[in-house]
């Protein structure tokens, strides 16, 4: 064999070896496990911080009326508190409750020493201020990171409780080391909860931010030139794959429950999962991606409020 031919064939060989396995096999983000180890660490600190100061950090849930999806995250919640050790305070209310009565509530979580968050399921009934309610929860508890404190920390880029789904993308892109450094980061939706907070987090770490909304002009356009794409809108395969760049890194936030071919009740996210999964250097599954890492910081924000308080 001449040394052209075999070098031909070493060529072809690597490049069967490397282009395929990279675009058939693109790595999942895998949020579920990330969130079991990083519980696992929060369960050995709720521990050691039950035993140093005799009381385990608490964490108090609102929530107004029985919206099954809430009613089932809110489950979630409160079943990784009892995991972890965390006392879990729900409190919940009838669909008509006044806005006072919240607020009272409020009150006397904000004065109760043991409470460390305190957190208000969103949406509420269209009767009640929630805009007033998250401005009277103690910023120091406000383990959802939405008072307007804790986001101008957030603006500024100061330390401070963080809402949860963006600290939570964040905390999986930095555990499997993607470089953030001037790429290109493309939002999809511009909620306060979401899309705004998580455009602020990636300018801190340096990207280049677009955020992209129903009023966008050209979406396809736009996603097409992002090296991270991030959907949080809440449209079921809104993002399909030819509005995707290949190799891209691909963060799916939404959580919708639909009804599949067989009749089944299916949860998906934004994006087109089958068809992008195949073309893209890293995605997030539905379920099983951004979802378990929110819970995840939601607690540890109550572990991180529980130890301010006692430092
Ligand atoms: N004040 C406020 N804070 C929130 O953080 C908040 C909220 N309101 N309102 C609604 C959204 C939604 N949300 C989710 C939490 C966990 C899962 C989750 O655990 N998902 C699992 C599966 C869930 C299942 O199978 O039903 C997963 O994606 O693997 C999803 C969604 C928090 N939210």
């Amino acid at each position: 064999m001449s040394d052209t031919t075999a070098r031909k064939i070493i060529k072809v060989l690597m490049i069967s070896l490397t282009l395929p396995m990279k675009s058939v096999y693109p790595q999942l983000l895998d949020g579920k496990a990330l969130a079991q180890r990083i519980q696992d660490q929060l369960k050995a600190e709720v521990e050691r911080l039950k035993s140093t100061y005799g009381r385990p950090p608490g964490l108090a849930v609102l929530m107004v009326g029985d919206h099954p999806a809430s009613a089932a995250y809110v489950r979630n919640k409160e079943r990784a508190c009892t995991k972890v050790g965390i006392a879990s305070f729900g409190q919940h209310f009838p669909a008509d409750v006044s806005q006072s009565e919240i607020e009272q509530t409020i009150d006397r979580l904000n004065q109760d020493p043991n409470v460390d968050g305190i957190l208000l399921q969103l949406p509420v009934p269209a009767h009640l201020n929630a805009v007033y309610l998250l401005h009277k929860i103690d910023p120091d508890k406000d383990v959802d990171g939405l008072h307007p404190l804790n986001l101008g920390r957030l603006l500024r880029g100061e330390r401070g409780l963080q809402s949860c789904t963006p600290a939570g993308v964040m905390r999986l892109l930095r555990e499997y080391r993607i470089d953030l450094k001037g790429k290109n980061a493309v939002v999809v939706g511009r909620s306060i909860l979401v899309g705004k907070p998580i455009a602020l987090m990636l300018l801190e770490a340096d990207a280049t931010v677009t955020i992209a909304h129903s009023r966008t002009k050209n979406l396809a356009e736009l996603t097409r030139q992002a090296d991270i794409l991030i959907a949080a809108v809440g449209r079921p395969n809104l993002i399909t794959a030819d509005q995707v760049k290949p190799n891209a890194i691909v963060i799916d936030v939404g959580i919708n429950r639909v009804i599949d071919a067989q009749g089944k009740s299916r949860l998906v996210g934004d994006v087109d999962f089958d068809a992008v999964r195949e073309m893209s250097q890293f995605i997030t599954p539905v379920p099983g991606g951004v979802g378990p890492m929110t819970v995840t910081m939601l607690l540890q924000n109550t572990v991180f409020s529980y130890t301010r308080t006692h430092s």
